[in-house]
């Protein structure tokens, strides 16, 4: 990360002045279950459902962000992301049938939720610095705890790993790099309120991702 600026953009400072936050979304139970070995296996197939649903919201949002850009290399990069996520949706389909589960399945409340917000962000008003600043957040949180499985010492079940390699993988973390340079550039140059707006996205991004974790959790 030296040299790059990783430590000193605007996202930095924010994830080390909301510090507990991004902990809590990104060294979630449900997340520290997978390292250790302890995660109840419904509590995946749930996760694995209902994360499918959320990955297909996800599509549009992208797809605003690739409207939305404006630079090259910005439009390069995005459209990266929107390849990887047909990877991804061959990826959980082919993961559910393995666990024979339906993907077919009723999108519980901290989803629908999380998906609204979604749909919010990728409305054409929305400014590009803010919804920028929401990618990278989302992104992040699932690099930062699948890689944390991935750690040497941990005792990620074998079925779970490659859950836990896609997110978890160098790749990805570069991507996510990419992601976090470019919402710095863009926040250096925003106005004081859109700065304050992307901050807020942030905070409710870890919130987000924290309620997803639970609901991955919960047994109902
Ligand atoms: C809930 C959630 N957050 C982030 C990602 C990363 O794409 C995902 N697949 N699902």
């Amino acid at each position: 990360m030296s040299g790059d600026g990783g430590e000193s953009g605007t996202t930095a400072r924010w994830v080390e002045k909301h510090s507990p936050l991004y902990v809590q979304a990104t060294r979630h139970p449900f997340i520290c279950r997978i390292k250790d070995g302890s995660v109840n296996i419904s509590a995946f197939r749930r996760w694995l459902a209902q994360d499918y649903l959320f990955v297909r919201e996800f599509i549009p949002f992208i797809a605003s962000l690739l409207l939305k850009a404006s630079k090259e290399s910005d439009v390069d990069v995005v459209l990266g992301g929107i390849a990887a996520l047909n990877d991804e949706i061959s990826w959980f389909r082919k993961e559910a049938s393995k666990w024979g589960i339906s993907l077919n399945v009723v999108p519980q409340m901290a989803n629908l939720e999380y998906c609204r917000f979604l749909q919010s962000l990728a409305l054409p008003d929305v400014n590009y610095s803010v919804a920028m600043t929401a990618l990278w957040a989302i992104e992040t949180v699932y690099h930062e705890s699948f890689s944390f499985c991935l750690e040497s010492g941990s005792k990620t079940p074998d079925e779970l790993m490659e859950a836990c390699r896609r997110w978890g993988n160098t790749d990805f973390g570069q991507y996510c790099c990419t992601l976090r340079k470019i919402a710095d550039r863009c926040l250096e140059t925003s106005s004081g309120d859109v700065v304050t707006q992307s901050e807020e996205i942030f905070i409710r991004v870890l919130n987000f991702e924290n309620d997803f974790w639970n609901m991955s959790l919960s047994e109902l």
